[in-house]
């Protein structure tokens, strides 16, 4: 299956390593917007072509992605050339309706919505497939295969997919400011900040598998970690009373509202 990519941004970047993980010797023909693509082309031995319209052509698989305010003219370029390629688009509230009108209405799409861990095949990937695509049922099933290489992958309605984007497609970011955060109070109490974002990082792997392995709730496993009249409960009433769970909630009404606004 040969595989290209219109954009060569962060995205794409994360998708590229995760393919690339799992088959060194996939051809990934590619092309941007800038010298920028082409120069990381260059740098990881992918087949850089001179045009959106060439990567369709020489592609079986088309994956979009580069952002959703691009779409109009990259499918203008690509829209003659499409006939047996199945586009994958993993534009960011852009629904398959808006796709189809851009790209033709017997065009096989996937709406995908991964996350950036798909760059270590641990990602958390949102599909759904239009009708063309699900009447190839070979092909429906090549995007399956690909997308179950980068992670963890799921069927969802188009209405859910905000919510599912804040949740896991926007979520790396919220992590990380939480891993950071943590970090910070470490370097506070005198760790190198190396070694406090490993610490950091190491417990919530083992907290997530914790989580995913029990039957428990999250809230349940805290009580656990919070023993009678002890250091966790102080903590964790702290950062209650200061708003963490709203701040959380909040930020992920804001993501959501963002998303909704797109198309
Ligand atoms: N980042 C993430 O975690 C996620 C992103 N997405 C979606 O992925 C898409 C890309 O986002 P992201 O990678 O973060 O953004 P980036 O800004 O990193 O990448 C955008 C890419 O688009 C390319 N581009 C610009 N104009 C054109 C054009 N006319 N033809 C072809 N390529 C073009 C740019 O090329 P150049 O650099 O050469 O100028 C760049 O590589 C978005 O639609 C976003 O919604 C979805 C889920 C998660
Ligand atoms: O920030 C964005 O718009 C994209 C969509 C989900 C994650 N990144």
């Amino acid at each position: 299956m040969k595989i290209g990519f219109i954009g060569g941004g962060q995205m794409a970047q994360a998708m590229i390593s995760g393919i690339l993980n799992t088959n060194s010797e996939q051809v990934i023909n590619i092309h941007g917007g800038s010298i920028r693509t082409e120069k990381y082309a260059h740098a990881h031995g992918l087949n850089y072509v001179e045009s959106n319209k060439q990567v369709a052509l020489e592609s079986d698989v088309v994956i979009l992605a580069c952002l959703p305010q691009h779409l109009t003219a990259v499918a203008a370029e690509i829209k003659s050339v499409l006939t047996t390629q199945v586009i994958i688009s993993v534009l960011g509230g852009v629904t398959l309706a808006t796709l189809s009108t851009a790209l033709g209405d017997n065009v096989a799409i996937s709406r995908v919505l991964p996350n950036t861990p798909v760059n270590v095949n641990a990602g958390t990937i949102a599909y759904i497939h239009n009708e063309p695509l699900l009447a190839q049922s070979e092909s429906a099933n090549q995007v399956d295969t690909l997308l179950q290489q980068l992670g963890s992958s799921y069927l969802v309605s188009e209405d859910q997919f905000s919510i599912f984007s804040a949740l896991a497609g926007s979520s790396p970011a919220f992590i990380d400011l939480f891993i950071d955060a943590m970090a910070q109070a470490g370097v506070k109490y005198g760790l190198p900040k190396d070694q406090a974002i490993a610490i950091v990082t190491q417990t919530m792997l083992g907290t997530a598998l914790q989580v995913q392995a029990s039957n428990q709730t999250p809230r349940e496993l805290a009580a656990a970690v919070a023993s009678p009249g002890g250091s966790t409960i102080a903590g964790f009433l702290a950062m209650e009373e200061y708003g963490l769970p709203t701040a959380v909630v909040k930020g992920i009404d804001a993501t959501i509202a963002k998303d909704q606004a797109v198309d």
